[in-house]
């Protein structure tokens, strides 16, 4: 992440390569326009020929030996130094060979009328000095600019001597390479703008660079963000945290530093975004969020980790007292009441502690003892801390946190009812159902109400979960009745929290009145466990809901209670023998016995049974013959949400156990 904000555009390889290629190409241009432009120099230099002056007289009587002699003899006498001029006679031989073609010029010259224009003789001169070598020019260049020079000199001398004039004409003329010309005019016409051109479009390609990098980056920073910050609090989430908690851990694990990790949980947070609402709830989060920021320092490290979850990351603890004065201070924060909308809210937090390295050195361990800690601190009161004590044993955790979920999943309503169908064996009609409820988990999956309804009665969550079946039971009953187009009962299993409760009769009174249900229609369960203690309170209980037109089962009947007395005493209908015992009723003659023993029982007794399980024809043959009345199991139909279970052919299922 710093990479990125340190990342500029020298930093770029994009850019780099495009402001080394905008130099190369500059110094590649600059380079051809010095190399053009020396070259073309030279050439001037080497093919433009100026004739300064030229004296007709010269070329007619010229001897060049005399002509040298008396150079030298007047630039000494003008100056007073001798002149030393070598080998006059081969000067002599290469300057009669130029000045032939001067001659030759100055024929032309002479053909021409002197009323012409200067330009018109430059002109023709030029013809002429086109077919001359390079050589020639240079040879040309350099005689005129010292012999002609020196031979004007004598002849203005003779003409002195003469003491007359002779004609002079100037004449001027050049000849001009125009591909050389042109090549500067193209240098300098198409060259410079080029140029120009080129370091404009250079110039503003790196700006559309520098804003198409600039964007980026924008980009990249939103990205990165969303990536590890949560957009609501604008806190790190749980992928920063991460990171941030396994750096605290390599050096713990360098330097021996230490580090405390709080799992902070709102208390009751669903509870107050439901009834005020989610906007109150997300400001309820970021003001929280702000609270406990107050609290630490900015080496300290706070993240949202989903929903009410926040972990803290303490650096520097050296000891449990920062890290209990550090909770102590949220705490003290976050129940001060907040006006959020005009609400007060009030509100408080759990908060779960493990230190690094005491606890553990492991991330997962670390955020899971810290988590466990503060569901411990939920199932005792909330609004509190606790450090992570090994004492704390894994199932009761479990516990403490499946009785959480189990809070939320009451609250949320997130239970369904299956119902499973059961069947007269004689006339193979249906009679009833038996209503079983179910939890769908997001995290667990299913979880069976073997684990959870135990815990609800520990809890005693079991009155709301109770009463939510019996209300829904009530609803779904008409529904049963009309699509099976039977009288039957529904069987409701009641814990044994609920049948020491009055309030079982109210509710189940009641909801057959909201949904206009006969209590006919509507039988309960009781295992046998249940009649251990206060039985005389039972029997009434039991009594009134039998006067209702409730019908009672005694559930799992031969697994619990020793002594059958109590069935004389109490008003019970149905014996239903226990899965257990049908299992291997087949197999084992112990089973059977127990199997038909307890159909004795019951008919002795003037009670009906109900064999549970049965799962084989064998099996539900066997019960036939031992004369039970009534059976549930898979080999008709498993548990199954009213939806389905309105759906099956009961005719069918009759035709099939003929
Ligand atoms: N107080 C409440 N207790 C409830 C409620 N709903 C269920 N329960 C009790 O939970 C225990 C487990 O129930 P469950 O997992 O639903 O299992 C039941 C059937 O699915 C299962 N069954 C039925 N037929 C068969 C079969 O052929 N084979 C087979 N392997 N299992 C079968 O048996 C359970 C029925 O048990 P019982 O109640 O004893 O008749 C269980 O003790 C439920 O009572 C509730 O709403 N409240």
């Amino acid at each position: 992440m710093s990479d990125v904000k340190e990342a500029g555009i020298a930093k770029d390889p994009t850019l780099k390569l495009l402001y080394a290629l905008s130099i190369g190409v500059v110094i590649f241009i600059a380079i051809v326009l010095f190399v053009l432009d020396g070259f073309n120099q030279q050439l001037r230099q080497q093919q433009d020929v100026i004739l300064n002056y030229y004296d007709k007289s010269i070329a007619e009587t010229f001897n060049l030996t005399e002509a040298l002699q008396a150079l030298k003899f007047e630039l000494s006498a003008n100056y007073g130094r001798p002149i030393h001029i070598d080998s006059p006679q081969k000067k002599a031989e290469q300057l009669k060979r130029i000045l032939h073609k001067i001659n030759l010029l100055q024929q032309r010259y002479q053909q021409l009328k002197f009323q012409q224009s200067v330009k018109r003789l430059n002109k023709q001169i030029n013809q002429v000095i086109e077919n001359l070598s390079r050589g020639e020019l240079q040879e040309i260049r350099r005689y005129l600019d010292s012999a002609m020079h020196s031979a004007r000199q004598i002849n203005l001398l003779h003409q002195h001597e003469r003491g007359n004039s002779t004609e002079q004409h100037y004449i001027e003329f050049s000849r001009v390479d125009s591909v050389i010309e042109a090549a500067t005019l193209i240098t300098v016409l198409i060259g410079l703008p080029l140029i120009a051109y080129i370091l404009f479009r250079v110039k503003a390609g790196v700006q559309q660079l520098q804003y198409v990098h600039a964007k980026l980056l924008d980009t990249h920073k939103e990205v990165e963000r969303h990536a590890y910050y949560d957009a609501l609090t604008q806190l790190p989430n749980r992928r920063l945290f991460k990171e941030y908690l396994e750096s605290a851990i390599e050096n713990s694990a360098r330097n021996g530093e230490t580090y405390g990790v709080f799992y902070i949980d709102i208390d009751n947070f669903k509870r107050i975004n439901d009834s005020l609402g989610h906007d109150i709830g997300d400001e309820l989060l970021i003001e929280i969020s702000q609270r406990i920021l107050s609290c630490i320092r900015s080496t300290d490290m706070l993240s949202r980790i989903g929903g009410d979850e926040f972990n803290l990351l303490l650096v520097n603890v050296e000891n449990d007292l920062k890290a209990r004065q550090i909770a102590e201070k949220i705490i003290e924060k976050i129940t001060k009441p907040a006006i959020i909308q005009g609400h007060e809210v009030n509100v408080s937090v759990s908060i779960g502690i493990t230190l690094l390295p005491d606890d553990s050195r492991d991330f997962s361990t670390l955020l899971k003892y810290a988590d466990l800690a503060m569901y411990h601190v939920k199932a005792v009161g909330k609004n509190s801390f606790k450090f992570f004590d090994k004492t704390l044993n894994d199932n009761a955790i479990a516990n403490l946190k499946l009785e959480q979920k189990l809070k939320s999943a009451i609250e949320r309503g997130a239970f369904e009812l299956h119902y499973q169908p059961q069947f007269d064996i004689k006339t193979k009609r249906l009679i009833g159902f038996e209503a079983l409820i179910r939890w769908y988990d997001d995290e667990q999956g299913n979880i069976s109400p073997v684990v959870f309804i135990p815990l609800a009665e520990a809890t005693g969550l079991i009155d709301k979960i109770g009463k939510w079946v019996i209300t829904q039971v009530c609803k779904d009953i008409n529904t049963l009745i009309a699509h099976t187009h039977a009288n039957i009962r529904v069987a409701i299993n009641i814990s044994t929290r609920q049948l020491c409760n009055t309030e079982l009769v109210k509710t189940l009174k009641e909801s057959c009145e909201v949904h206009q249900v006969s209590p006919t229609n509507i039988e309960v369960e009781i295992t046998e466990s249940m009649l251990m203690d206060d039985i005389d309170e039972k029997k009434q209980l039991l009594q009134s809901l039998q006067n209702m037109g409730i019908t009672v089962a005694i559930d799992d009947f031969g697994t619990g209670y020793s002594s059958f007395s109590y069935l004389k005493d109490l008003p019970v209908n149905t014996l239903k023998i226990d899965r257990t015992f049908i299992q291997h009723v087949c197999e084992q003659v112990k089973d059977e016995e127990i199997a038909s023993g307890i159909i004795a029982l019951a008919h002795s007794l003037q009670l009906k049974t109900v064999a549970e399980g049965v799962e084989t024809q064998e099996q539900l043959s066997l019960l036939a013959q031992q004369s039970c009345d009534c059976c549930q199991g898979y080999l008709f139909s498993k548990p199954l949400p009213l939806i389905d279970i309105v759906n099956i052919n009961y005719d069918g299922i009759r035709q099939s156990t003929n």
